[in-house]
Formats: C-alpha cells, sequence, structure tokens
C-alpha cells in the first residue's frame, strides 16, 4: 500500500508500519510499567524491592554485557513473578509496539515457572499467549470505529527462548514446550530462541541433537539464534554449530564474524532456496542499532555499525529490531530514523527495507499477505 503521504519526502517513521522480530518480551517491558507494577505491589507489602526508576534510571542506556544480564535475573524476574505481572506487563508492552505502528511482532520468551506464585513454565508460556489474544480481541473493537479511524491491527506470535545457561533438561522442556503450543490450532507459538549472557559457554554437545531433532521432526517450527554476539561466544566451533548444523532460519546480532563465516552466511542464505523445510526462503539478520551501540557491543558508533555492510546484501535480509526497548529505551520507529541519519537510506530505501522482513517472518504465508497488503510501498 503507498503511503499516505507518499509524496512527503520527510517520512514519519511512528506511522510507518513495521515488523519487529527480536525483541524480549522482559526487557522490553518500559521503566514506567514496572514502576506501576512496583506501586501496587509495595502498596499490598508484596515487594521489598527498590522502585524500578532508582533501579534503572530514566535515561540511563549504557548498560554492557557485564551489568546488562543481571538486571534481569536479580531485579525484573523478582518484580514480574506472578500471574497478574505477567499479564500486566505482557499487555502493557503489546500496546507499547502498537503505538509504535508495528503491525506484526514476533516476541520471544524465556519459559519460567513461578513456583511460588504456582506457576509452571507451561502456565507461564499460556498466560503470555492469553494476554496476546486478549490484546488482539481489544484491537479487534478498533475495527467498528469508522473508516479514517481505525489503526492497522498488531499481529503478535510468540518464540520460546532457550537461556545459554539452561541445563540440556530444561532445554528439552523448553522445547517440548514450543512443539506442544506450536501444534495447537492457532500455532501462538512460532520458534525458538538460543539466548543470554553469551559469556556463558553453551553446551553443544548436549544442545546440537535436541536441535537437529526438532528441526527435522517439526520443520514448521522455526529457529532463530544469538550469534556471534561477543567476541567470546564466536568461536569457530561454535558459529560452525550453529550455523552449519543447526541452520538456523535467523540470526540475531552477528557481531564478531570474520570473513569466512560472512560467506557461510551468504552460502547458507542461498542454500534455504531449495530448503525443503520452506520456513524462510533467505537467512534473515535481526540488527540492533541501539543496543549494540549503548551497550559497547560494536566499535565506532552508529555510523560503524554492520548494518552499513549488510542492509546491502541481497542474498540475506535484514530486519531492524529493538532487543530491549525496555532497557534501551529505543523505540522501532527510532531504529528507522537512526538508519536514515547514519547510513543515508532514503524514504524507498526505507520502504523496501521494512517490506523485505516480510520474507523472513516465522508467521506463515497468510501473514505474509496480510503485510504485503499494508506495509508502505513508497
Ligand atoms: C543484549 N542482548 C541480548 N543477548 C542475549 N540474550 C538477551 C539479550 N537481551 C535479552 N536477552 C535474554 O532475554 C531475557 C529477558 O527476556 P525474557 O525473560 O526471555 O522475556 C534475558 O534474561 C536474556 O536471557
Amino acid at each position: 500500500m503507498p503511503a499516505p503521504s507518499a509524496r512527503d519526502p520527510v517520512l514519519d517513521y511512528k506511522a510507518l508500519p513495521k515488523i519487529e522480530l527480536h525483541a524480549h518480551l522482559s526487557g522490553s517491558i518500559s521503566r514506567q510499567c514496572l514502576h506501576e507494577l512496583w506501586v501496587s505491589k509495595k502498596a499490598t507489602g508484596e515487594t521489598d524491592l527498590r522502585d524500578p526508576l532508582v533501579e534503572m534510571p530514566p535515561d540511563k542506556h549504557d548498560y554492557d554485557l557485564k551489568t546488562f544480564f543481571p538486571l534481569f535475573s536479580s531485579y525484573i524476574y523478582n518484580l514480574v513473578n506472578d500471574v497478574a505481572a505477567v499479564r500486566y506487563t505482557t499487555l502493557a508492552v503489546l500496546r507499547d509496539f502498537a503505538a509504535d505502528g508495528v503491525v506484526y511482532l514476533e516476541l520471544r520468551t524465556t519459559p519460567r515457572a513461578m513456583p511460588a506464585a504456582g506457576l509452571t513454565e507451561e502456565g507461564y508460556v499460556q498466560t503470555v499467549l492469553d494476554t496476546i489474544a486478549e490484546f488482539e480481541n481489544e484491537q479487534g473493537e478498533d475495527l467498528g470505529k469508522p473508516e479514517g479511524q481505525r489503526r492497522v491491527g498488531l499481529k503478535t506470535k510468540l518464540i520460546l527462548s532457550i537461556d545459554r545457561r539452561h541445563t540440556p533438561t530444561q532445554a528439552s522442556r523448553i522445547i517440548a514446550l514450543a512443539r506442544h503450543f506450536h501444534l495447537l490450532p492457532e500455532a501462538g507459538v512460532v520458534g525458538l530462541d538460543l539466548c543470554g549472557d553469551p559469556s556463558v559457554p553453551v553446551n553443544l554437545a548436549a544442545l546440537t541433537p535436541l536441535f537437529t531433532e526438532v528441526h527435522s521432526s517439526l520443520p514448521s517450527l522455526a529457529l532463530t539464534v544469538h550469534f556471534a554476539e561477543a567476541q567470546v561466544s564466536s568461536s569457530d566451533a561454535e558459529l560452525d554449530a550453529l550455523l552449519l548444523d543447526w541452520k538456523p532460519d535467523r540470526l540475531g546480532h552477528v557481531i564478531c564474524v570474520s570473513e569466512r563465516v560472512k560467506g557461510e552466511i551468504v552460502q547458507a542464505s542461498r542454500g534455504k532456496k531449495g530448503d525443503e523445510r520452506g520456513v524462510v526462503d533467505t537467512v534473515g539478520l535481526e540488527l540492533c542499532l541501539s543496543c549494540n551501540v549503548h551497550a559497547g557491543m560494536v566499535c565506532g558508533g552508529f555510523e560503524g555499525h554492520h548494518f552499513g555492510e549488510w542492509w546491502k546484501v541481497q542474498d540475506t535480509v535484514v530486519v531492524l529490531s529493538t532487543d530491549d526497548v525496555g532497557v534501551f529505551e529505543s523505540p522501532l520507529s527510532n531504529e528507522y530514523a537512526l538508519v536514515a541519519k547514519h547510513f543515508g537510506l532514503n524514504r524507498a530505501e526505507i520502504c523496501t527495507l521494512v517490506r523485505r522482513g516480510i520474507d523472513v517472518i516465522f508467521g506463515g504465508d497468510k501473514e505474509k499477505e496480510r503485510l504485503r497488503e499494508i506495509l508502505w510501498t513508497a
């Protein structure tokens, strides 16, 4: 669809309908939402944590890989610790993405049991899926509005994350959950992810057979992995196993890659054309500029980001993503503004960049069709 203001050379990045494919649920909760949750828990004596606005001061974005991961294990997970909190924060995250003009979201989250609240890992996933359904119903009411006042709705699918810290038993349980929820009629879960602190060694010997098995027995369940996020997680052994044995459909971050590995990525992408799995036919690269720059994961600021190297490569598809908008506070609309500013993309190139993302979503052909209709062509 052409943009309502197609002749205006200045793009309204918020109004631009966008695709977000790399967003961690717990990292996408805004400070304000965490604060509201804290206020209500404090009032009922349910928490003795510090105010999130003190713990994560507004405008502090320079979390590096050492200070970033403990935010979850030592703080956010202790605040978001029951069904009501998961529901409240998930709803807020969905509303924030929708308000920023995101029309298709693949949200990822690590299934987390909350024994004190009587919640199992399965119950956690069910709660997130129920909240997505609730949000979509809430949006549905918008369809009753007269034409011209309707928003294009946000459609959300879920990816289940396995953390590098997980034992093979935990990983097997999450794969089984993904399989279960993927096979339900609504198929709310569309993929698996490998995430977590890159400084934690990943147990490739144990995980590789698990991932290759699910890939071959349930090809429609797609796979994305955090790839070469830091030097310490970029050995040849790790990158070769992830890329060549696991055969992921998308790669997150892709920072510390040698020329040889870059060539392998392009080859893997070309190889997908004839891949009988056919979830996507090109490897997608989920690139998160603000996160990488603020966390000091790349050198040379925004201009030095490897987006500049990849976005014109025809054999792969780059999808701009936010990673953890709650922490780094750069919404997807701003990520597009940043690439326009630092890499000189014009209006047509931005629209093309967004539309190319359609090819690497995990959400199926019907959703691809909807996106082809609603994403701007110019
Ligand atoms: C710097 N970028 C990143 N690299 C690797 N893993 C990341 C991440 N950002 C977030 N996570 C992973 O996502 C979890 C929080 O969301 P969920 O509880 O799953 O919804 C974190 O604990 C971490 O394992």
